[in-house]
Parts: structure tokens; C-alpha cells; sequence
């Protein structure tokens, strides 16, 4: 980043802090994570494993960005920011989340020094913080936080679960919400029972070269 978008950056994020907006035009959930190298575990992809994304447009959320001011209720945002990359970054956006209309912080960083999670949640607190351990290496960094100050964190890569946990906490205030958690975890069970109902009446052996078919 350079030295001048790093300060353009910091610029709207305080700017925005200090403009009064109404609860429906902020985003609900801010994502962020230590690098654009996160962003398949973070958000998901088409080869490997659903993400944050994926769970949150399901559950009827839109992607607002610099650009576009979606018309969905309820939307989120995605920013990198790294604490040993960009410290001051991560301190403005931490500082700036909650009056920036913000609710839930979902946090990503992955290698042994995972800090980003941790020190967006000292900074963003009483501001819950979903941190993300984006690989198995980088949870003791992510969830070992001393007495008094808090995250909560998922198991590693699954910011599909951090997802629904943000929503979770959305829900308390937004019944919207809760019908849609709802009919999410309706429609996990349906598939398993279905999933159930066939291995059983097909067998083994059918059931798996259907499968891989
Ligand atoms: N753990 C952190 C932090 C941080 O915690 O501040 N910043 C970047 N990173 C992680 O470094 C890994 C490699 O990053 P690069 O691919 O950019 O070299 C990523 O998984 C990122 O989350």
C-alpha cells in the first residue's frame, strides 16, 4: 500500500466515524483480514470450502463497497489490514468500527503470528471480534488472549462458522435475521436427512459411485 492510499484510507474510515448515518445504510459486519492471500478461506472459492462471503450472501446479505451502496438491509464490508503490516491501519479501523456503524468484526490472519485478530479486538472493545485462524498454525496466536480481554474465535479456515456467528449476534436485535438463521439450519438438516434416506435405502456401494459420478 502506498504511503498516500494507507493515509486516504485512514482518512475515510475517520470520516465516516464522524458522519452521522443512519443503522440501515452502514454495514452490519466488517470482514478484514492480513492479506489478499486470505481471501479463498476467508471469503471462500469455488474449488475449496465455502467462506464468510458465501454464508453471508446466503443469509440475504450484499457486499457494500466504495463504489456501491447495495439496497439490501443488511450488508458488510471486506478490507486487508494487517497489524505488522499496517499498524496503524488496523488501529484506525479498529478504533473507528463502532462508530463507523458497525456491529460484529470477523478477523482473519494465518501464519504463526496471527495478531490481527487479537489486537483488532483489545482495540475494537466492548465491539465483539470473530477471529479466524487461517490455518491450523495460526490458532494459539488467534485464541490466546490474556484474562480480561476477550475473542472469540472458530476453528481454522472456517469463517463460514465465524459468518453465522455474526449473523447469531445480529439476530438478538433483528428478527429478520433470526427467521434466516432459521431457515438455513431447516435447510442443513433437510439435506442431511436426505443424504441419510438414501445411503440407507440405496447402500453403500451405490450411494458412493453415485457420488463420485
Ligand atoms: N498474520 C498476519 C498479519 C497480522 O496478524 O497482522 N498480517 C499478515 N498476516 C498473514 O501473513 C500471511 C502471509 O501473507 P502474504 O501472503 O501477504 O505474504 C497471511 O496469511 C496473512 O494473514
Amino acid at each position: 500500500m502506498e504511503a498516500d492510499t494507507l493515509t486516504d484510507v485512514q482518512d475515510r474510515l475517520r470520516e465516516e466515524a464522524a458522519t452521522e448515518r443512519p443503522a440501515a445504510e452502514t454495514p452490519e459486519i466488517g470482514i478484514i483480514m492480513g492479506s489478499d492471500s486470505d481471501l479463498d478461506v476467508m471469503m471462500g472459492s469455488e474449488t475449496g470450502r465455502p467462506g464468510a462471503y458465501d454464508a453471508l450472501t446466503d443469509l440475504g446479505f450484499a457486499e457494500q463497497t466504495a463504489d456501491e451502496s447495495p439496497d439490501a438491509r443488511f450488508t458488510f464490508e471486506t478490507y486487508v489490514v494487517s497489524a505488522h503490516r499496517t499498524p496503524k491501519l488496523m488501529y484506525t479501523y479498529a478504533e473507528t468500527a463502532a462508530d463507523r456503524g458497525l456491529d460484529v468484526i470477523i478477523a482473519g490472519a494465518g501464519g504463526k503470528s496471527a495478531d490481527l485478530p487479537n489486537m483488532t479486538a483489545s482495540i475494537a472493545y466492548p465491539l465483539p471480534v470473530i477471529g479466524v485462524p487461517v490455518q491450523e498454525k495460526s490458532l494459539p496466536s488467534v485464541i490466546g488472549m490474556p484474562q480480561g480481554a476477550p475473542i472469540v474465535a472458530v476453528d481454522a479456515g472456517k469463517s463460514f462458522n465465524a459468518a453465522l456467528s455474526a449473523v447469531q449476534i445480529l439476530a438478538r436485535e433483528h428478527e429478520q435475521l433470526r427467521d434466516q438463521l432459521q431457515a438455513y439450519h431447516d435447510g442443513l438438516q433437510e439435506s442431511v436427512a436426505t443424504t441419510s434416506q438414501d445411503v440407507h435405502s440405496m447402500g453403500t456401494e451405490a450411494f458412493k459411485s453415485r457420488r463420485d459420478e
